[in-house]
């Protein structure tokens, strides 16, 4: 048996010793969950129900992590995973899950945050599929180090469960088919220049209008529905474009369910919610804190004749100050990073009191945690509706509707 790490805690298995154990659930990171003696195990690329062989590499203080040697049952779920890559490239978790099976994961998930953070049983509608589940990314990041010798090593992703080394990856399924025809020019473009870098960087191809720029400062053009949104490549903008018509109809409809003719959007980014909604209200507010990013909303806004909808360059807060809007009759939705809201938003938001709350989410655990204070300051939880912008992936977006209690 090898030697363990010096920093090896040697209770309860020993270094790499193998164990057989049944997994029962998957953990919010796409990992498989399973007990021993009620000692919980750790193993990743299993599903529930299978009977695994595993060997133990660490054990923490009150759980072990432990590699997949072999599926000794496997789960009518399991199916065969569509990249070479997956279980060595961090990108993708659930792809030797059906897409089915994924879907009804998501969902559980979302269901689970709900009891297990906020203490509540709530119905969590079933996760609205992607239209295309593979070749559906419009933007890909990868990464490599620093070139040892002149020579670029890997260009692509961290491995599963690193924060460092780079899995080489020449093509990537989830990404859009012109994004993996541009993608060897890129790679070789950029080994060629190895001697240029001092330091490892980061490439950008983001396909729209079936082209893929390279440059974060170029202006693109995305389409969603009836209207166009201009936006520099770096910039955030959704990276699932198939989806957008049912995610931005489904926040349309919860915000102006309760008849509000007023609409704050809060991180409005570009004006992806602001400006595909404003047609349901009489005016439309928007708040970003990306002076470029609120810049473009304005010019999307005039590009698409849309004339009841202003942008705010400031942080989402001050959108509050001086807002004229009669809350009563007002909806604000909430899209924020991953991170969530900042407790001085929400206290401002508990104050303003809207009529009604839409919150956007790809973080559903930060939601919940917000969602607890939202339910404090007098909102009451109406409808969980996760949708599936990253087939393949642990990722969702979730859309929770609140209304005053
Ligand atoms: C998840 S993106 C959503 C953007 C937009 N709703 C969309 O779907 O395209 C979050 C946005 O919040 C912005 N942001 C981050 N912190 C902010 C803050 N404190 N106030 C306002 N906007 C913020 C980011 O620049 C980013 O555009």
């Amino acid at each position: 048996m090898q030697r363990p790490p010096k920093k090896f805690h040697p209770h309860p298995f020993a270094y790499h010793q193998e164990i057989e154990l049944r997994i029962d659930a998957l953990s919010n990171l796409g990992i498989g969950i399973g007990r021993i003696d009620g000692w919980v195990v750790f193993v990743p690329f299993c599903l529930p129900g299978e009977l695994v062989k595993a060997r133990v590499f660490r054990n923490d203080k009150n759980c072990s992590q432990a590699d997949l040697i072999e599926v000794l049952e496997a789960a009518p779920e399991r199916t065969q995973p569509g990249c070479p890559l997956f279980g060595t490239c961090g990108g993708c978790q659930y792809q030797h899950l059906t897409y089915e099976a994924q879907l009804a994961w998501k969902t559980r998930q979302v269901g689970e945050l709900l009891q297990h953070m906020a203490g509540i049983e709530f119905p969590v509608e079933p996760c609205i599929a992607s239209p295309q589940v593979w070749n559906y990314r419009s933007k890909i990041t990868p990464h490599f180090d620093r070139p040892r010798d002149g020579v670029i090593e890997g260009i692509g992703f961290l491995p599963i469960g690193r924060r460092s080394g780079i899995i080489d990856v020449p093509q990537c399924p989830i990404a859009m088919a012109e994004i993996n025809a541009a993608l060897p020019r890129e790679r070789e473009s950029i080994r060629q220049r190895a001697k240029m870098f001092k330091k490892g960087a980061t490439l950008l191809l983001r396909a729209t209008e079936g082209k893929v720029e390279t440059n974060p400062n170029a202006v693109v053009t995305e389409h969603v529905g009836e209207l166009s949104f201009d936006f520099l490549a770096g910039d955030f903008f959704q990276n699932n474009p198939f989806i957008l018509p049912a995610f931005t109809g489904h926040a349309a409809a919860e915000a102006c369910a309760g008849g509000a003719k007023y609409l704050v959007d809060a991180y409005c980014g570009s004006g992806l919610f602001a400006l595909t909604l404003a047609k349901h209200f009489e005016k439309v507010a928007g708040v970003e804190v990306n002076e470029s990013a609120a810049d473009w909303a304005r010019r999307n806004a005039e590009t698409n004749g849309i004339t009841n909808a202003t942008f705010m360059a400031a942080s989402a807060e001050a959108i509050f100050a001086d807002i004229q809007f009669p809350a009563t009759e007002t909806a604000v939705l909430i899209d924020p990073p991953r991170k969530g809201c900042s407790p001085e938003f929400l206290e401002q938001l508990i104050a303003f009191a809207p009529a009604r709350v839409v919150y956007v989410s790809c973080d559903p655990a930060t939601q919940v945690r917000d969602l607890s204070i939202l339910q404090q300051g007098g909102f009451k939880l109406e409808k969980v509706q996760p949708f599936d912008l990253f087939p393949h992936t642990r990722h969702l977006e979730c859309v929770m509707t609140l209304t005053r209690a």
